[in-house]
């Protein structure tokens, strides 16, 4: 039997609350036996208390009031009980679905995080696992009682009348059918409102993210209309997937009751011909109409797995993705670099058809700051991205210390390397966390001081809690030279060799731009550096000068 995919794909992170879960299941089955048990003390006060037998009528009812009692108060704490139990397991579940899905988007390949939207992405993690878990704790908490409840008023319909339960049944693969067809478009209109839904939340992200530029260019009516456009998007998907949800109600409420309809009729004819007598009829149909119950259940039960389904195939689609720079088994600790680093022959392009980078041939010796010249978009800060191996090369290779970088781990090899890019892509953290995200094993003197070197100091002064300033999303509290100062200062608490800087003064004005060139001198001293610059002051600093396409431009003495 194939398992719903919601549960395949939270099958994992399930595994661990399997005891939960079935635990969970053992108390609906035994609410499935308390719910049975509900109408005899009913038929005990009838049968015993007022038929006027010769028991002790006073003692049966106060007997049958209690157990009424009894029972209903036991059905209650078994619901909070394995509600709780279910719910519970269910956001565990979802907690470990949400890390895996995080490890696993951490380390996908730039490539598939170019397509994919961060907006879309939190959609996944979010509603779509939410979804993925309806369709676990519909399993859990109906699944089992409906198929349960079935199968003992099955037993009790033929064991009463074998020739009318059939009748009644005639309809149930009717309705099989149609559930199968029903769950199908469920799906399919559940699919294109998840898609939409995931295109509403990555346009979102986007506008909110670059709220500065909508306000500054006075696009705030574009923005709404963007967002209007895609939220009118949304409304119309999920509409028409509430349409053919709720379509769904009366079908199979008509098909049930055509069951019912032809046992009324044939079990009618019985009656008259004197087979049966009225009182067996009335039983037949309660017991009918106790079957449709759990039929009905049970085909909710399909339409709630439909929709799981079609959020589960998102989530899949992250979890199961294979775009990712993977370590090779034989992958080793990268070299100290006191070699050098060489491209060789390196060929790249972000997509298939526009290749970037062809035959790209550079070495720089151990110590040496080379830096690297070009017209805008000529694939420099490529190169940057292709060393720390975020993206993996198409063509030729790069060495260090004469080791090809795909043979080193990953690990050890962003180790080897400071990175300080062109947009310093700062978190949401203080000042001296932000510092230290570039030395996991950072003291705070050595934040302190990393910060001293790249002239964090000066500015961090004035900052209401110095280094323990939050610096809001993206270090937006920071001006751009500032900025570049801690992204500089990361680079000075990392004990990495190379130190690779992406454009560390553009845009800054002269005063800006000379401060940063002293932070960068303190903290690239004695490393060997790889820059990309448009700023000559900068490029001054370096031993030698490279410009793309590939030609040595001028060999200046270093610093
Ligand atoms: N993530 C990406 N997906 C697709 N194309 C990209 C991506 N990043 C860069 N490119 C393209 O690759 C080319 C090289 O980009 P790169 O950023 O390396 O240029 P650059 O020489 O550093 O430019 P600049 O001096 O303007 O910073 C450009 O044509 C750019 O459009």
């Amino acid at each position: 039997m194939k398992l719903p995919l919601s549960l395949t794909v939270a099958g994992p992170a399930a595994r661990v609350q399997l005891p939960a879960l079935a635990a969970a299941a053992g108390l609906v089955v035994l609410r499935v036996g308390v719910v049975l048990l509900r109408p005899w003390p009913l038929a005990l006060a009838v049968d015993h208390a007022l038929s006027g037998t010769p028991d002790n009528p006073p003692a049966v009812l106060v007997f049958a009031a209690l157990a009424t009692v009894v029972l209903s108060a036991a059905i209650g704490l078994l619901d909070m009980a394995g509600l709780r139990i279910v719910e519970g397991a269910a956001e565990r579940i979802g907690a470990g679905l949400r890390a895996t899905m995080f490890q696993q988007t951490m380390t996908r390949s730039l490539r598939w995080h170019d397509r994919m939207r961060s907006g879309e992405l939190v959609s996944r993690l979010t509603t779509d696992v939410g979804r993925v878990l309806d369709g676990v704790v519909a399993v859990s908490t109906s699944f089992l009682p409906d198929a349960v409840m079935l199968v003992a008023v099955l037993g009790l319909l033929f064991a009463f009348d074998p020739g009318l339960a059939l009748i009644g049944l005639a309809v149930v693969p009717v309705l099989a059918v149609l559930a199968v067809r029903q769950r199908r478009l469920i799906r399919a209109a559940q699919q294109d409102a998840r898609t939409e839904s995931g295109r509403l939340a990555g346009t979102t992200t986007d506008l909110l993210r670059n709220v500065r530029a909508v306000q500054a260019f006075g696009r705030a009516d574009r923005a709404a209309a963007v967002f209007g456009t895609r939220n009118r998007a949304v409304l119309g998907v999920e509409l028409r997937a509430i349409d053919v949800d709720a379509r769904w109600t009366p079908v199979a409420d008509i098909v049930l009751a055509v069951g019912t309809a032809l046992v009324l009729v044939v079990g009618g004819r019985h009656v008259l011909a004197g087979l049966l007598t009225t009182g067996q009829l009335l039983v037949v149909l309660a017991y009918l109409r106790d079957l449709y119950s759990p039929v009905r259940g049970l085909t909710r039960l399909s339409a709630v797995l439909a929709k799981a389904g079609a959020s589960a195939t998102r989530v899949r689609d992250v979890l199961e993705c294979d775009e990712a720079v993977t370590d090779r088994p034989d992958a080793r600790p990268a070299p100290a670099i006191r070699q050098g680093v060489r491209f060789e022959r390196v060929g790249f392009g972000y997509e298939a058809a526009h290749p970037v980078l062809r035959d790209f041939d550079l070495t720089v010796a151990a110590g040496e700051t080379v830096c690297l010249l070009g017209p805008s978009g000529i694939g420099k800060s490529t190169l940057l991205h292709l060393l720390l191996r975020l993206y993996d090369v198409d063509a030729g290779r790069i060495l260090i210390d004469g080791v090809d970088l795909r043979d080193c781990t990953q690990r050890s090899l962003r180790e080897r390397f400071a990175f300080v890019p062109q947009d310093p892509w700062l978190l949401d953290a203080t000042v001296a966390e932000n510092i230290a995200f570039g030395n996991a094993e950072a003291t705070r003197a050595g934040v302190l001081l990393a910060g001293r070197a790249a002239l964090v100091d000066e500015f961090a002064g004035r900052l209401p809690d110095g280094y323990d300033t939050p610096l809001g999303e993206g270090g937006v509290r920071l001006s751009g030279g500032q900025r570049r100062r801690v992204a500089l200062a990361r680079a000075a608490v990392s004990t990495a060799p190379v130190v690779l800087l992406d454009e560390p003064t553009a845009s800054l004005d002269p005063a800006s731009a000379h401060t940063v060139i002293e932070a960068i001198r303190t903290t690239t001293a004695d490393r060997t550096v790889l820059l990309v610059t448009h700023d000559h002051d900068l490029a001054a600093i370096a031993d030698r000068v490279v410009t793309l396409p590939t030609r040595v431009l001028q060999v200046t003495g270093r610093r």
